[in-house]
């Protein structure tokens, strides 16, 4: 039950010649100090339209206000009409429906069963995933859960880069100087060694360029020996990236990459011609966008197109073949102009659902404060990354819980948990820096505390051997009051994250729940409790079902010990 519509609903009746419902549903405010009730209403701004003192209005309108019963008093204080709910019964109806919902508890169906595509991850072919596509993997993983949390239907694509003049230069790399052995051994490490390498000759051989020209110029007109070398890169290097994949727990509903649309360019371009879109510039096609924005090239003066137009095709592909409304396309800050000019083509191209697309930019990976990624010679590999995680959390495993059984298991789960979560916790925009020590503290704001907790409240049950029944709860404790409340922010958490396409709400909320739990955990004997056990109990498991549901939509595991 959502008390915070039926405190708006009430004010509403008595305010429906001043304000629109959802202006009112805006207003309302929750205090933080618990004297101040638990919802509050401002009347500043209706001073003004009542032309009275807005505390003589907060007064005037406690007395008239008609609430529903869960409610236990009102007050007119400085100007807000507070109110209080029954602690008692709201705590035994809310911790009664997250146990009966579960998992499906906060889900909401504003979506109802709309199309949304989540392009996410998306690294390049032969060459090594970098930081920017962890931060893009682990925010489209989870905002895909949160969409779907909300009531859409998802599907999740990674548009692998794997078209474009590199691959004419890797494979007169590999013609010169490869060893298919070595490149089987250690696909990207070895690809890449190549593609340096001829960059490096090229500087004083420049018959090299035109060596890499005419491969990919091969490859464009499918030849045998260019596709299949092109091919064979290609697998070799997504098996690499699906071992990431899988350590993180993430997966695709399409992995159509560029390469994917090279034979619906030529329908981009004449679309484009037929609307009379395309114009000459030195020799290339390109559609003029807005004023400030440099024209979106679609074609190059040999006659190749870019990945522009071949976004273009796929954005048009995606919507006839999936039906979709909207689309998010998770990639780093740095391609905010090349997104701004695919929408706007689109949009000149008269498609209106264009207007669904967004481009969901995030900040940079850092390492003492710089950014982090390929350095001279010196490549970060990311499954080298989240290996050392993990063998840190074994390590912490060691410490502190030898006896746990599953100990690799839970290893993996803490490891990849406090790396996913340690990326989520702050808004996508800010750069986040790396620091395997602070991601896998078991305090403070990280994804093992969580997971601790989560762990904990396990136990708890565990111990006390609940067991779950349909006994009306009958809470007399105000201890639990803080966490019933965080308890019901929940869907509130789902609905922002949704909106702003930001996972951080679903950090922040999990690591407010679990900080309340810890605080009630501190201060309530639950297990040898002789009163209102079952209650504490429930209370326990309902925080349990929060924190488990929670994490799934940042893409961290729970680990029921730890
Ligand atoms: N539809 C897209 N453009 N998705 C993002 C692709 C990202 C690109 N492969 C890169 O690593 O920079």
């Amino acid at each position: 039950m959502d008390y915070q519509s039926l405190f708006a609903e009430a004010l509403y009746q008595q305010l429906k010649d001043q304000l629109k419902l959802e202006k009112v549903v805006q207003l309302i405010e929750k205090p933080k100090f618990d004297d101040m009730g638990d919802y509050a209403f401002p009347c500043f701004e209706l001073a003004k339209i009542f032309r009275k003192a807005p505390n003589q209005i907060a007064g005037e309108l406690a007395d008239k206000l008609e609430l529903p019963s869960l409610f236990e008093k009102v007050e007119a204080v400085g100007g807000y009409v507070n109110v209080f709910l029954k602690q008692g019964e709201v705590s035994g109806s809310v911790v009664a429906e997250v146990i009966q919902e579960k998992a499906n508890y906060g889900t909401l169906h504003q979506g109802s069963g709309e199309v949304i595509t989540i392009d996410f991850s998306s690294p390049n072919i032969a060459k090594p995933f970098s930081m920017g596509h962890l931060r893009s993997t682990v925010i489209g993983h989870s905002l895909a859960r949160i969409a779907e949390k909300n009531g859409f239907e998802v599907v999740r694509i990674n548009h692998l880069g794997d078209w474009g003049t590199q691959f004419g230069k890797l494979i007169a790399a590999y013609k010169l100087w490869g060893n298919e052995e070595k490149i089987r051994e250690n696909p990207i490490k070895e690809l890449l060694t190549l593609y340096v390498k001829f960059h490096d000759e090229a500087e004083h051989d420049a018959s090299l360029i035109d060596e890499g020209r005419l491969w990919f110029k091969r490859l464009e007109d499918e030849d045998q020996e260019a596709r299949e070398l092109w091919k064979w890169f290609r697998e070799e290097s997504l098996k690499e990236f699906n071992h990431i994949y899988e350590l993180l727990g993430v997966t695709f509903d399409s992995t159509q990459g560029e390469a994917f649309y090279n034979d619906k360019m030529d329908r981009v371009v004449k679309l484009l011609e037929d609307k009379q879109l395309l114009e000459e510039s030195e020799g290339a096609l390109v559609v003029e966008t807005a004023e400030g924005v440099p024209p979106c090239l679609i074609k190059k003066k040999d006659g190749t197109t870019l990945y522009a137009t071949r976004d273009l095709a796929a954005a048009i592909y995606r919507h006839e073949t999936y039906g979709s409304s909207r689309s998010l396309y998770v990639v780093g800050n740095e391609q905010t102009l090349h997104f701004k000019q695919l929408f706007e083509v689109l949009g000149k191209m008269g498609y209106e659902w264009s207007l669904g697309l967004k481009h969901v930019p995030f900040g940079m990976m850092l390492e003492d404060g710089k950014k982090m990624s390929t350095r001279k010679g010196k490549v970060v590999l990311l499954e080298e990354v989240l290996k050392e995680a993990v063998s840190l959390a074994r390590k912490n495993i060691a410490d502190k819980n030898p006896s746990l059984t599953d100990k690799e298991r839970v290893a993996y789960q803490v490891g990849t948990g406090a790396v996913m979560f340690h990326d989520l916790k702050n808004h996508r925009l800010n750069d986040v820096e790396f620091s395997l020590d602070a991601m896998l503290k078991f305090e403070g704001e990280t994804g093992p505390y969580v997971q601790y907790t989560y762990a904990r409240a396990s136990s708890i049950l565990r111990k006390g051997g609940y067991q779950e029944s349909t006994e009306p709860l009958i809470f007399d404790n105000d201890q639990a009051w803080r966490v019933v409340k965080s308890l019901m922010d929940f869907p509130e958490a789902v609905k922002r994250a949704f909106d702003g396409n930001d996972p951080s709400q679903i950090a922040k909320y999990v690591l407010e729940l679990a900080k309340s739990f810890n605080q009630y955990y501190g201060n309530v004997r639950i297990l040898d409790a002789a009163e209102g056990r079952q209650e504490k109990l429930a209370l326990v498991h309902a925080v349990q079902v929060v924190l488990k549901e929670g994490l799934y939509l940042l893409g961290v595991e729970a680990p029921e010990e730890m």
